[in-house]
């Protein structure tokens, strides 16, 4: 077999050891391993692209989400597997898919070679493999990027200082006949059940249904807010009232208050010129081992 590593060098603060010959210790002397280091974003595309080229019969994301999702977005309807040894910071996707922090027992996940095939959601040209967020979480993202310090701490930090100084955004949104028209505090699409430290606003959705979740949150107070906060603690969103939660292939969403749409995308910000994107599942476009 010829597994291709795609490492990010600098993902999760660089604190991980992820070489060719720790690599190849791990395998049977008839496999081929290859190691490509990213270099810059985006750079991880291109050599997949070459992984592909090269006849890989494996390809494996080695660092956080954001190295993850480039790696995944080149395999997406390809037939070739993708394996992810997670190295970041939140691990979203490997958390939702029991994949361990530990590069030995991750590993022995992907020599297991058990291939199987998940959903993959796609806003404009882009792909997500975990969630999309559009409002609080996006603010929140934005300022835990700015802060540099990519721990819980920072996370908690970034978040506290989002709340002090978020406002609703006022949308429009199609979903299938329905159109709503809202201030909306906070919109959440999901593929997976875990949103990143553990934390889940969807805790009923599943990689491989052929739907994503879209938790819809009206305009909170203060109090609310607070409400809001210790019921995802407690994973009991569903008591609040001005939380909506539904099962949907395709939607769209439109910024009613003139301001151009700015989305988190698997943890890492986007922002558009356009006031409205739309989003949609591609069911079982990506096989994956774990
Ligand atoms: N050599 C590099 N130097 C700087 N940035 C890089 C390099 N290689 C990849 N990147 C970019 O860094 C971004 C973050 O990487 P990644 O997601 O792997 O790590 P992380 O941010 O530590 O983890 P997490 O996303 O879980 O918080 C990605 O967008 C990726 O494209």
């Amino acid at each position: 077999m010829k597994y291709t590593f795609i490492v990010n060098p600098n993902s999760g603060n660089a604190k991980h050891d992820i070489s060719l010959d720790f690599l190849q210790s791990k395998f049977d002397s008839s496999d081929e391993i290859v190691l490509k280091e990213t270099a810059y974003q985006f750079h991880a595309k291109e050599l997949v692209k070459e992984a592909i080229a090269e006849n890989s019969d494996v390809i494996v994301a080695c660092g956080g989400d954001g190295t993850i999702n480039e790696v995944a977005s080149a395999l997406v309807k390809k037939n070739i597997p993708l394996g992810i040894i997670p190295a970041g910071s939140g691990n979203g996707l490997a958390t939702n898919l029991n994949i361990p922090k530990d590069p030995n027992k991750a590993i022995e996940i992907i020599k297991s070679n058990a291939v199987h095939t998940i959903d993959v959601g796609r806003v404009e040209n882009k792909f997500f493999f975990s969630n999309l967020g559009f409002g609080i979480d996006a603010e929140v993202i934005k300022t835990y990027e700015e802060n540099q310090k990519r721990t819980i701490t920072g996370y908690v930090d970034a978040s506290v200082k989002t709340l002090l100084n978020y406002k609703s955004k006022l949308f429009r949104l199609y979903i299938d006949d329905v159109i709503i028209e809202k201030s909306f505090y906070y919109l959440f699409c999901s593929n997976s059940n875990i949103a990143g430290y553990g934390i889940s606003f969807t805790p009923k959705a599943d990689l491989s249904d052929g739907e994503l979740d879209l938790l819809m949150i009206e305009d909170l107070d203060v109090f609310e807010q607070f409400y809001f906060s210790v019921l995802v603690l407690a994973k009991k969103i569903d008591f609040l009232n001005k939380a909506k939660y539904r099962k949907v292939k395709k939607f769209k969403i439109e910024s009613l208050d003139h301001n151009p749409i700015t989305y988190q995308l698997d943890g890492e910000i986007h922002k558009t010129d356009s006031l409205q994107v739309k989003v949609k599942v591609l069911p079982n476009a990506l096989k994956i081992i774990f």
